[in-house]
């Protein structure tokens, strides 16, 4: 059977592809801006093959017009220009792209020029703002001129012209206005300047526009005597360049100095602070691009809410894609602003069709290495502004494993620092692992409130003075990061509330429990006194000058029961961790308890409730019933 083709109804496919391929229509200046340096780029590249000479590049600008009463807005350029047949298959057929075709016919022109253009859908962006488009072009080939005039959706014409340059001129008549839209702002010299600033800043042609300005009229400031007076003021056209042309991130690092790189990004990135760090990357291979990052001096005021939103600046050839470009940051690095400018990705692609982007993808798993080494490198050299990083943006990190359940651990747990009760001052924990003494089994740690608190916590009394290391957690996020990555070099993680801390020989072992056997039934009626606030009491040896603490035994630590519960959360939903009241076997407290019991039990049951209120007030946990609490005090105080 023979094949047939498909039909399309031209009309409807325009309409369909002007309003779904672009949700802003202020990009059309930004499509006909880069066709425009397309062309002259390829007039330039033309030129350069063909050994003629005295083409100068900034000559070559691009110029914006507006006719305020015609409602026109004209780019014209001097670029290639197009002939009959160019303008027939390059504006009367959608997709049709001559710049993909040039690009794929010169592949030596890499070096030489930057062709943006590769879908052949750009310019019927015009359409999204102009009701009537004219195309006025003479090629470089030929000396004709041709104008294409089209209407949008019911089909152009061509016809003859005059032109006596090579080159493309196109007049826009803009849409009439309407009471939703006003068209009329794309006739405001501010506005259009701001589109081109915005998109097409770093196009490598001027992009011209006659600007009015207002300058006092010479000696109008004077009176016939000489005396001041009020001046007068005239206004004036004056041809100003737009953009900016070299993107700085193009340049080489060593032909930028810092102070540009700092006011650059306090600019782009609204920031009254230089930046921490400056990165730059550039690649080729299965992903080529430059990238200009930045790693801020300061958390911005809403990082750590839900309205921060993450992403850097996207760039095609130096057009500008998107402002922000969440899928080239991993979650981890969130922080870091700046640039990506990449030649393989197209001016058209939508947020939702970059989100499958495999080109993307390369990008962003490229610039993560980067980034970890350039944090690496910078925790190796320049030990005391990394920390200034890590107190900003520390947590960010830390909440990058836990969040991955550990899968980001090789990635981060070398950039993690924390608090040990060895120094007072930042450790990593390969610093911590490298100075373990010999038969340590577990990396020890406490988690709390502050390191003054942790310091002199009861459970952590013992291993100190053993020598043990131990790592002071004071982020809500610690511990749950911590268990996330389970272990760091071979050495699981152990928090000094832990039954067993595998530091007591065998015999100690021994003793500790028999002491718990011999003293059950006292040990029995403490725990009744206390009821099911606590699941255990038991004798331990880990205490050394304290009477009592309390630990937990299970998955959920005391702390981290207080990180859960301060989320919002109905009652019924609190949870709760399993409390062990632990005493002190070797303390005078118990010597006194054993004293009472039994016989006393009355008297142990009140000593119960202070030693288990004690504990509480230790760990910093809200005591339950201050009231009784005082009352019991107040009693063994008087001797009741
Ligand atoms: N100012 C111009 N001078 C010369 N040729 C032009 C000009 N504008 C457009 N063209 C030609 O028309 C073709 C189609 O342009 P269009 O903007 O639709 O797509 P494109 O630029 O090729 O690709 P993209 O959709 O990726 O922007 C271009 O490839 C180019 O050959």
């Amino acid at each position: 059977m023979a094949k047939k083709q498909f039909k399309a109804e031209s009309k409807r496919l325009l309409e369909l592809m002007i309003n779904s391929i672009y949700t802003n229509r202020e990009i059309f200046l930004r499509e006909l801006i880069s066709n425009a340096s397309d062309a002259t780029d390829k007039r330039y590249y033309n030129a350069l093959h063909e050994g003629k000479s005295g083409l100068n590049r900034d000559e070559l600008s691009i110029e914006l017009a507006v006719d305020k009463e015609a409602r026109t807005l004209t780019v014209s350029d001097h670029g290639c220009g197009m002939t009959k047949e160019e303008l027939e298959q390059n504006l009367g057929t959608i997709a049709k792209s001559g710049s993909l075709d040039f690009k794929q016919n010169n592949e030596t022109a890499k070096e030489d020029v930057d062709i943006i253009g590769q879908f052949g859908v750009g310019f019927y962006a015009a359409f999204m703002v102009a009701k009537h488009v004219e195309v006025t072009s003479r090629s470089m080939e030929g000396d004709e001129a041709w104008c294409w005039r089209s209407d949008g959706a019911d089909g152009y014409t061509v016809t003859p012209a005059e032109r006596a340059e090579c080159g493309t001129a196109i007049v826009l008549t803009l849409k009439d206005n309407t009471e939703q839209d006003n068209y009329d702002e794309f006739l405001q010299e501010y506005r259009l300047r701001g589109i081109v600033t915005k998109y097409s800043d770093y196009i490598r042609y001027p992009i011209r526009m006659p600007v009015e300005k207002s300058r006092m009229v010479e000696g109008s400031d004077k009176d016939a005597e000489g005396k001041d007076k009020t001046p007068e003021y005239e206004s004036y056209t004056e041809v100003e360049t737009l953009n900016s042309m070299v993107p700085i991130w193009k340049k080489r690092k060593g032909e930028v100095s810092e102070e540009e790189y700092d006011r650059f990004y306090q600019d782009k990135f609204y920031d009254y602070e230089a930046p921490l760090k400056v990165i730059t990357s550039s690649t080729e291979g299965l992903a080529t691009y430059n990238a200009l990052l930045f790693i801020p001096a300061r958390a911005p005021y809403n990082y750590y809410s839900r309205d921060f939103e993450k992403g850097l600046q996207l760039y095609s050839s130096g057009v500008l894609i998107m402002d922000k470009c969440a899928d080239l940051l991993p979650d981890h690095f969130s922080f870091v602003r700046g640039i990506v400018d990449s030649q393989d990705l197209s001016l058209n692609i939508s947020r939702e069709m970059l989100q499958h982007d495999r080109q993307l993808k390369l990008i962003e798993g490229s610039l993560e290495k980067k980034i970890k080494n350039e944090l690496e490198s910078l925790l190796k050299n320049d030990r005391e502004k990394y920390e200034t990083f890590f107190k900003e943006f520390g947590l960010q990190l830390k909440y990058g494993i836990y969040s991955s359940y550990g899968g980001a651990k090789d990635l981060l747990a070398d950039l993690l620092l924390y608090t040990t009760s060895a120094e007072k001052k930042y450790a990593t924990l390969k610093e911590y692992r490298d100075r373990m003494k010999e038969d340590q089994k577990y990396i020890y740690y406490a988690a709390g409130e502050s390191a003054a608190k942790l310091d002199v916590m009861p459970q952590n009394e013992r291993l100190k003075e053993q020598g043990y290391e131990i790592l002071y957690l004071t982020d809500d996020i610690d511990e749950f990061t911590l268990k996330a990555m389970r272990e760091y070099d071979g050495k699981e993680f152990k928090s000094t509330s832990d039954d067993d801390l595998g530091i007591d020989n065998e015999s100690e072992k021994e003793e500790i429990k028999k002491q718990n056997e011999d003293n059950k039934d006292l040990l029995a009626c403490v725990k009744d006194a206390l009821g099911d606030r606590v699941s255990a009491v038991v004798l331990t040896s880990r205490l050394k000058s304290y009477p009592v603490c309390l630990t937990a035994k299970g998955q959920i630590s005391l702390e981290m029961e207080k990180v859960l519960n301060s989320m919002p959360a109905p009652e019924e939903g609190k949870i709760k961790a399993e409390r062990v009241l632990e005493i002190n076997a070797a303390h005078p407290v118990f010597a006194a308890l054993q004293k009472l019991y039994p016989g006393d039990e009355e008297k142990v049951r009140s000593y119960a409730e202070i030693l288990y209120t004690q504990a509480l007030l230790i760990e910093g946990i809200p005591v339950e019933d201050p009231i009784a609490y005082t009352n019991a005090v107040c009693a063994l105080m008087t001797g009741e």
